[in-house]
């Protein structure tokens, strides 16, 4: 699976992902509005706005990127109505030539997050059919319960051939309250690097693993560091823009090849027409200036490598 992401990348000459995390109040009015008209202020409601703002920014982005990665979260709050809207993002996408990477951020006990990872990687029996739950190309996953709850997930990765990202160092700021803490001399996130090569080392595709990690582009020292630790693994790096990264703080992220990273960014591109930089698009032009939110990012981090 990550090789066919690096081939997307190489043709669009974009290693980034669009965050599709739609918060109801980054949805233009005219839309909230309409999707109220036919279904009220209701779940039903929000999920429609949801879903007509997704679809708005990814035709107008698609063309242009490899990936989008929608946050579970941002449709959970929605309960069953937002996660359908979630499942029907990432088919919407997917048929748009996209790759996907659900932000769930799981893991538990090994039995439980076998659970989870047949329902959002792989697939589940159901009588004498294999039936599809969300079928996201890749995930998040939370490594904190230890091997036991990271095996299933990379098991269905290998049955499968999905991919993970593994959160090793996160970008908000109080990521240092445990993942900094020295063990042994070291700090954790160092120690959860070499962990996360050791369980992607029997998923290589071509010349990175499917198991990727997180690692947050607002502490750059620490991404030189953890680049050296882990050579073939590919990293997601949340954090450029709306966090405060920059361009010129991901360049440790790449590799000398320019791969070995995908960039996310969510608020910077789907608000995109709230920044002054793009007002000028207005609400009712929301994706227009979300597409010009992508291709100038693009432009920014080709420029440091
Ligand atoms: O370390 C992490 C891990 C995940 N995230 C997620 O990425 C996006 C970032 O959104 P922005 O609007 O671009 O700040 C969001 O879904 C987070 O949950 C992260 O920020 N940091």
């Amino acid at each position: 699976m990550i090789s066919q992401l690096i081939q997307k990348i190489q043709k669009t000459k974009a290693p980034i992902c669009v965050g599709l995390d739609p918060m109801l109040g980054y949805i233009p009015n005219h839309i909230v509005q309409r999707a109220f008209k036919d279904f009220g202020e209701t779940m039903e409601g929000a999920a429609e706005a949801v879903w007509q703002f997704n679809k708005e920014i990814i035709d107008n982005t698609y063309d242009l990127i490899p990936s989008v990665k929608p946050q579970i979260a941002m449709y959970e709050q929605f309960g069953i109505e937002g996660l359908k809207i979630y499942a029907r993002t990432i088919e919407y996408c997917q048929n748009k030539g996209l790759l996907v990477i659900g932000d769930v951020k799981r893991g538990d006990i090994g039995s439980t997050s076998s659970a989870y990872a047949v329902g959002h990687i792989g697939s589940v029996k159901v009588g004498s059919n294999e039936c599809r739950g969300f079928n996201t190309d890749f995930i998040t996953v939370n490594p904190y319960l230890g091997t036991d709850g990271i095996k299933p997930f990379v098991n269905v990765c290998n049955d499968e051939d999905r991919g993970l990202f593994v959160l090793v160092k996160t970008s908000n700021p109080s990521s240092g309250e445990f993942q900094d803490r020295l063990v042994d001399g070291r700090p954790l996130y160092e120690l959860v690097a070499e962990k996360v090569v050791e369980w992607g080392e029997a998923s290589m595709d071509g010349d990175y693993s499917n198991v990727g990690a997180v690692v947050g582009a607002t502490y750059p020292e620490m991404s030189k560091i953890l680049r050296k630790l882990m050579p073939k693994t590919y990293f997601l790096v949340p954090g450029y823009g709306a966090q405060g990264g920059t361009a010129k703080d991901l360049m440790h992220c790449f590799n000398e090849d320019g791969l070995g990273a995908v960039v996310n960014s969510s608020r910077g591109i789907i608000a995109a027409y709230k920044q002054e930089k793009y007002a000028k698009f207005g609400p009712e032009h929301f994706a227009e200036a979300s597409r010009q939110a992508v291709v100038d990012m693009i432009a920014d981090i080709n420029s440091v490598l």
